[in-house]
């Protein structure tokens, strides 16, 4: 057996059978549900008839809807049908989309931690905390956080609405497998520099795509001595630097006895070979803070606000000149000089318990006396209602709530800004969450990513503070490292309903068979499409850019055109149409293609409304150097064609878009000509595969043996 990584490992235990084109259909041990990603799921299932493959192993939960304010002023406040107790959700879209999730997860019979349960939270908080998340297993969710779960040794990445239903009524998923990629993490770590600084680095030094159609496996010294926090906070974000999914070979485990001999394979072989390999040496990592709107924006706080000049690569030039003016910043200015409005604790990257102590150890280090600075909104929200019940045992909430934070209920909230909890247009906050996007915790506001200490600092200063000043004042150990001292966890609340053991899936290969020809095909597939292309010229665009979080709130697929690009088609301030985005602009009002010269389209969130939102729009096709690989799928999904094609060939397309010349894009010769023109035809990377992924995709697959009936329609 040839040498394996410990990506190749799992995935080879869990495919169910290999295709033709190029994809595997594989196992799903673990899938995790939120309200917002399920919805159009569910109702497909209705729709064709059909059950939840594995109810023991779906676990669903409500997180970005629900509101975090002190549930005893919630009490006082009128309980809203059918959602009673804890939390009213007074946002009526928010509270259908959350009643929704009820509603299936009785249909459905589905384990649920809603929102009176004492087990709710953040999807990928309470998924490890309750031991739903295990090594070796394969875990989805519709919802890019999930490479969260990968600190575990599992693999775990997220998927769209449309996989979603896939999932549910299969318990399989046809996935590409990726390239392998290994950082190698070693040195000493300098004080007050922690995990997120070390991922906030890493995703400086690749770049927002630099792990574009990889698996990164996270390793070295430093690695092993991370907590399950630091290691959960790290592979949290590498689907901001791009990739699939994060992972770190198990050490240690509870269950050790019940798995140990299957979790003891579960490493990269020594010669294992990666196609890619980065080494970083933390000696050299200060804490770090974001100045732009990527996370790979990334400076030390010692540092200023960089000249967008200085980029030699000219899409890297326009965002970084795009980010400044959304961000209100010039270059030159110290880091430090940088004053705040708001300060948010908490998130799926940054809401666990040492998170919060890690806070809170820098709010002590202040001084008794010391409150967060005149003007200052600062709210810590936990990441779980148990995150929550461990800082109160522990005091920390005291010592938050006497410097003048608020202390909130767990959840979402200001990561994403779907309750109420929203930053206001103009307002500049120090955020431990993960995504830096324009309008990410509201439209106009302004995130700088940071660490949970560095967080606390901004909010005691007032401005981007550097933590050391804090730290030299107490003698706190570095957080994020297993040298931290023990702390007494509440015993788990045991899950009954989920089961408890990891069933490895080789060996069982069931035969499929192609039910639908290609006659069957949706009218949506195209052959040959002719039509305008508008050009875009934004690396990294995000899918928040694409389709901001209000219009997440729906329960349908439909309508989304409204959507589509909103913060740039309209004024934020007063949400009247801007009407000089492309889009509004004749003849790109009637375009059918996108073409960006800019890396990375359709990176961060899995929203598949950023795909309906094209689609809607009438876009079907986008070209592209590389896509956020959710997107990708997401984009399949709906008969949009997502093609790669060299940053020079993007950008000599772009500019026979921005002449008004058509562009027809032939499946079946795999070519890309200009209507009228003679200039050659530009073949696709990888065209027959990338044509017969395209066609296969929409085809129904049907997994005769009974075990399995995995099943893939349209
Ligand atoms: C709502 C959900 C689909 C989304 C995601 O996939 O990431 C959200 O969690 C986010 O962080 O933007
Ligand atoms: S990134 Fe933010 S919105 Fe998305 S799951 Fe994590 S905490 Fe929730």
């Amino acid at each position: 057996m040839p040498a394996q990584t410990l990506y190749d490992k799992i995935w080879n235990a869990h495919v169910v059978s290999a295709q033709q084109n190029g994809l595997d259909l594989i196992y799903v041990d673990r899938h995790l549900v939120h309200e917002v990603s399920s919805p159009q799921a569910f109702d497909g299932l209705r729709a064709a008839g059909r059950v939840v493959r594995r109810p023991d192993c779906t676990l669903a939960t409500v997180d970005h809807n629900v509101p975090c304010v002190n549930f005893i002023l919630h009490q006082l406040i009128e309980r809203p049908p059918r959602l009673g107790g804890k939390a009213a959700i007074k946002d009526p879209e928010s509270r259908a989309q959350c009643a929704a999730l009820e509603k299936n997860v009785k249909e459905f019979g589905l384990s649920y931690f809603g929102l009176e349960d004492k087990r709710q939270g953040i999807v990928h908080v309470i998924g490890p905390e309750q031991g739903f998340t295990l090594p070796g297993t394969t875990l989805v969710c519709g919802d890019s956080h999930t490479s969260t779960h990968g600190a575990f040794g599992a693999l775990a990445f997220g998927i769209g609405t449309s996989e979603v239903e896939h999932v549910l009524a299969t318990q399989t998923i046809l996935q590409k497998k990726s390239k392998n990629m290994r950082i190698n993490i070693e040195g000493a770590l300098p004080p007050g520099v922690t995990p997120k600084d070390i991922i906030l680095h890493i995703i400086g030094r690749i770049s927002a795509s630099g792990g574009n159609g990889c698996v990164i496996e996270y390793a070295g010294s430093v690695v092993r001595a991370l907590s399950m926090e630091a290691r959960m906070s790290v592979c949290n974000m590498s689907i901001e630097a791009g990739a699939r999914a994060g992972m770190i070979a198990p050490d240690e485990g509870e269950d050790w006895d019940k798995a140990e001999a299957y979790w003891r394979t579960l490493h990269s072989d020594v010669d294992a070979k990666f196609d890619v390999e980065v080494e970083i040496e933390v000696a050299d990592i200060a804490p770090c803070v974001t100045w732009g709107t990527s996370p790979q924006d990334v400076v030390p706080i010692t540092g200023t606000v960089p000249d967008p000049a200085g980029f030699s690569n000219l899409d890297r030039r326009r965002a970084a000149e795009r980010a400044l003016e959304y961000m209100g910043l010039v270059p030159g200015t110290s880091m430090t000089d940088i004053k705040v409005d708001n300060v948010f604790i908490g998130s799926c990257t940054n809401g666990r318990i040492e998170d919060l102590r890690a806070a809170a150890d820098v709010v002590r280090a202040a001084g008794v006396e010391a409150k967060v600075a005149p003007g200052v909104r600062a709210m810590v929200v936990p990441g779980s209602s148990r995150v929550k019940r461990q800082a109160e045992a522990e005091g920390l909430d005291a010592v938050f709530r006497r410097a003048g934070f608020e202390w909130r209920e767990a959840g979402c909230s200001m990561c994403v800004g779907m309750n109420e909890d929203q930053l206001a247009a103009g307002k500049r906050c120090a955020s431990t969450s993960n995504r830096n996007f324009e309008g990410r915790q509201g439209a106009g506001g302004r995130t700088h990513l940071m660490s949970p200490a560095m967080a606390a600092a901004a909010a005691m200063r007032g401005t981007l503070a550097d933590v050391r000043q804090f730290q030299q004042k107490s003698s706190q150990p570095t957080i994020g490292l297993d040298s931290a001292p023990p702390v007494q966890q509440p015993a788990a609340i045991p899950l009954d309903s989920v089961a408890d053991v990891i069933i490895p899936t080789a060996g069982i290969q069931p035969a499929v068979k192609e039910e639908a020809s290609l006659a069957d095909l949706p009218n949506k597939v195209f052959r040959v499409l002719k039509g305008i292309a508008a050009p875009m010229y934004i690396e990294n665009m995000d899918t928040d850019m694409i389709i901001p979080k209000q219009f997440l709130k729906t329960i349908v697929r439909t309508g989304l055109a409204c959507g589509l690009f909103y913060n740039f088609r309209n004024d934020v301030n007063t949400g009247q149409p801007a009407r000089d985005f492309i889009l509004d602009q004749p003849p790109y009002d009637k375009a059918v293609i996108i073409v960006s010269t800019g890396k990375n389209f359709g990176c961060g969130s899995s929203r598949e409304h950023a795909a309906w939102s094209l689609d809607d729009f009438g876009i079907r096709c986008v070209i592209a150097p590389s896509f956020g690989e959710i997107f990708r799928n997401n984009c399949f999904q709906n008969c949009m064609l997502p093609i790669e094609l060299s940053v020079e060939e993007c950008r000599e397309l772009a500019r026979d878009a921005e002449a008004g010349i058509e562009l027809v894009v032939d499946l079946e010769r795999e070519e890309i000509t200009r209507a009228g023109r003679e200039t050659a035809p530009i073949r696709f990377k990888n065209g027959l595969v990338q044509a017969r992924v395209f066609i296969g995709w929409v085809r129904r697959y049907w997994c005769d043996d009974a075990r399995w009936r995995g099943y893939r329609y349209f």
